[in-house]
């Protein structure tokens, strides 16, 4: 039996979880799970429905099916089949901690996607990676050739048929044009709670200001650096007798689980862009795969 997922938002109004559910009804479907959020503040409304298809409709049938629905409300909808998974490029730079989580948690099963490159401007992971059986891309990055670079990556995404770029501690600003064309498709992880401390040496900044708090936030990418909607954050506690280089140490954990807490939540269809932030559901029941040994 197959398991979809189906996301809808549009404009608040009553009726909409009443259509969808009668929808999915009439097509012999099982809701499993249903999240939605209904911003007074800015009239959205956003639904995430996983369910089980009992009557063999697949997802053609069903978007087919749904398309009097989706008008009726003025939806953006999308349908798609849980099993499926997506395909993601990672990008590095000189800091592996967290393209090192990923690349565990993907091997044991715990990261349902497809990892179909990993680019950096740097070598220092090209044997981690191919020893992954990834393929392993060098793009070097200077001020001068940072179109062409761009350019080469964007050529990576595009012939892999990646979805989404994960930059796992990558050091480089990405163009306005580059973030336009991915717009809600590259997620960042960003070492400090943002607001606080945005671009290079937050854990510096940090230690400056005194804090008791350190952060790693992850965000979608937009041209505004490190201002894009926030997906997820986590903060761990820090002393006076820390040193910056101390919670370059101490952050590795937090940037690393911040961000595989990101990327699940966006491979399950869980997040959803509303203006500059995000509305982010729950994880389904089961929806973190069964793990098997590293
Ligand atoms: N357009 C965007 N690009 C990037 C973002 C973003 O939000 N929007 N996030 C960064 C990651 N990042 C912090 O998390 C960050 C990366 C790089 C810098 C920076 O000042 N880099 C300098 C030096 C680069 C180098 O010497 O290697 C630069 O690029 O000129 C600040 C913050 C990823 N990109």
């Amino acid at each position: 039996m197959t398991s979809f997922a189906l996301r809808v938002q549009c404009q608040s109004r009553r009726g909409i979880v009443a259509a969808v559910s009668t929808f999915l009804a009439e097509q012999n479907c099982n809701i499993t799970d249903s999240a939605q959020f209904d911003d007074v503040e800015t009239g959205n409304f956003f639904m995430r429905m996983s369910f089980r298809s009992e009557g063999g409709r697949s997802i053609d049938d069903l978007v087919n099916g749904f398309a009097s629905v989706s008008k009726a409300f003025d939806m953006e909808a999308e349908f798609f089949d849980e099993a499926v998974k997506r395909k993601i490029v990672i990008m590095v730079s000189g800091f592996g901690h967290c393209l090192n989580d990923l690349l565990y948690r993907w091997r044991i099963g715990g990261l349902p996607v497809e990892i179909v490159a990993v680019i950096s401007n740097h070598m220092d992971y090209q044997k981690l990676v191919v020893n992954h059986d990834i393929p392993f891309h060098c793009i070097k990055v200077t001020k001068a050739n940072k179109p062409d670079a761009e350019a080469r990556i964007m050529n990576v995404v595009e012939e892999t048929g990646a979805e989404l770029i994960v930059l796992a501690r990558y050091m480089q600003i990405l163009s306005d044009d580059m973030c336009q064309k991915m717009s809600g498709r590259i997620i960042n992880i960003h070492h400090s709670f943002l607001p606080s401390f945005k671009g290079a040496n937050p854990y510096k900044q940090a230690f400056e200001r005194g804090v008791k708090l350190i952060g790693a936030t992850s965000h979608y990418v937009t041209a505004d650096l490190d201002e894009g909607p926030i997906i997820e954050q986590d903060t761990i506690r820090v002393t006076h007798a820390q040193s910056a280089e101390d919670y370059v140490a101490l952050g590795r954990d937090v940037e690393s689980q911040v961000l595989a807490r990101a990327i699940h939540a966006h491979i399950h269809g869980r997040v959803f862009v509303n203006g500059n932030k995000t509305v982010v559901f729950p994880p389904s029941p089961g929806s973190f795969a069964s793990e098997r040994r590293g």
